[in-house]
């Protein structure tokens, strides 16, 4: 009876793995109550794959996106941090590769370029060093407009001799009447933030940046409170957060996407029809640009995101190393001559 009884649930135990094993097979069970398909497992999209269909790769569609850009004014503009040059703990230490230089170069020689970033106009341009694009710091709160202009004397040829290292153009500066009130919060914020270990602070003009990369998590809401607590007294600045950043600006109508359009006027090339935009660019502030684009309806707005974010950008790039790419091919890049095979 025992054996008999053992026999059973062994046969049983046989019978339902040997089921199982079917079943992950595709095999269909005769005890199945429904007939099903031998499923073939799709890949489920990682988060990361859905948010590159809606914001596919700026290398993949690189032939498409300078098919479409022939014979159109591109005027590029590209970011610092983060874009450039790779997020460091160190902000003084946020150099530039020596290719990514030369591939900034490159393409300055033909396309009018401005590197426009949130810190003070003198430290990106210590970083960028070259002196055939046009600068824009603070935000673009720091511009120096250019005595050469982007166009030849004929109006047909981008002027390659422009040399920025000549700063004797006309600065343009629309938050320079707030100047004294950003050295007295700099002032109170060095006091503010002292005990604070890992905070720093850094002068970029006409705003400010408490950095917080350095500091421990368990002090982020104690920092943020003293940095709000000196700006209680002073209505006119906000606070905006960044990556591991704190900037403090004035409260004016002015950010990327004003700036961007202000190059393109006095380059004397927003009255064209033709003009075509690429900004390329990873953090909060660069969104302002990409909206302007957008609403322009012309250009390549391009963001650097190794992560799914929420954006106004029509393309991406993954990390400055796709950038270094995608800019050494539009350096290379030439526009096709009309009429030529
Ligand atoms: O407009 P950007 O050129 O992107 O400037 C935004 C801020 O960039 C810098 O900070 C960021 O990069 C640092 C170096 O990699 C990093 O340490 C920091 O955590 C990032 O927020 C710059 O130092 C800030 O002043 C700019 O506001």
């Amino acid at each position: 009876m025992k054996f008999m009884l053992l026999l059973i649930v062994t046969f049983k135990i046989i019978k339902k793995k040997l089921s199982k094993l079917q079943g992950a097979m595709g095999f269909q069970t005769p005890h199945s109550s429904k007939p099903t398909k031998v499923q073939v497992a799709k890949p489920i999209p990682s988060s990361y794959d859905s948010w590159m269909a809606r914001h596919p790769s700026g290398l993949r569609s690189f032939d498409r996106l300078m098919k479409a850009a022939s014979g159109k004014d591109m005027v590029v503009f590209l970011d610092y941090d983060g874009t450039l040059s790779p997020i460091v703990n160190d902000p003084d230490r946020a150099f530039m590769s020596e290719e990514m230089r030369a591939a900034v170069c490159e393409v300055a020689k033909n396309f009018p370029t401005v590197i426009i970033s949130g810190r003070s106009r003198d430290k990106v341009k210590d970083f960028v060093k070259l002196n055939n694009v046009y600068y824009a710091g603070s935000h673009g709160m720091d511009i120096m407009v250019p005595s050469v202009p982007a166009r030849s004397s004929d109006g047909d040829h981008y002027n390659m001799a422009l040399d920025t290292t000549k700063d004797n153009g006309v600065p343009f500066q629309p938050a320079k009447k707030f100047l004294p009130a950003i050295r007295e919060i700099l002032k109170l914020l060095e006091n503010k933030i002292k005990g604070i270990q890992g905070a720093r602070l850094e002068d970029n003009g006409f705003c400010i940046s408490v950095h917080f990369r350095q500091v421990q998590e368990k002090d982020y809401v104690e920092l943020e409170e003293r940095v709000k607590s000196v700006l209680e007294k002073h209505p006119d600045f906000c606070l905006t957060e960044g990556k591991k950043v704190l900037e403090i600006r004035p409260s004016i109508e002015w950010n990327k996407g004003h700036a961007l359009e202000y190059f393109l006027d006095t380059l004397g090339l927003s009255s064209s029809s033709n003009i075509l935009p690429v900004y390329i660019g990873d953090d909060r502030t660069d969104e302002d640009a990409f909206k302007v684009i957008k609403k322009r309806g012309q250009g390549y707005p391009i963001v650097v995101s190794s992560i799914p974010k929420d954006t106004k950008a029509l393309y991406s790039l993954r990390d400055p190393s796709e950038v270094l790419i995608f800019l050494s091919r539009l350096a290379k890049w030439r526009q096709p001559i009309i009429g030529s095979n």
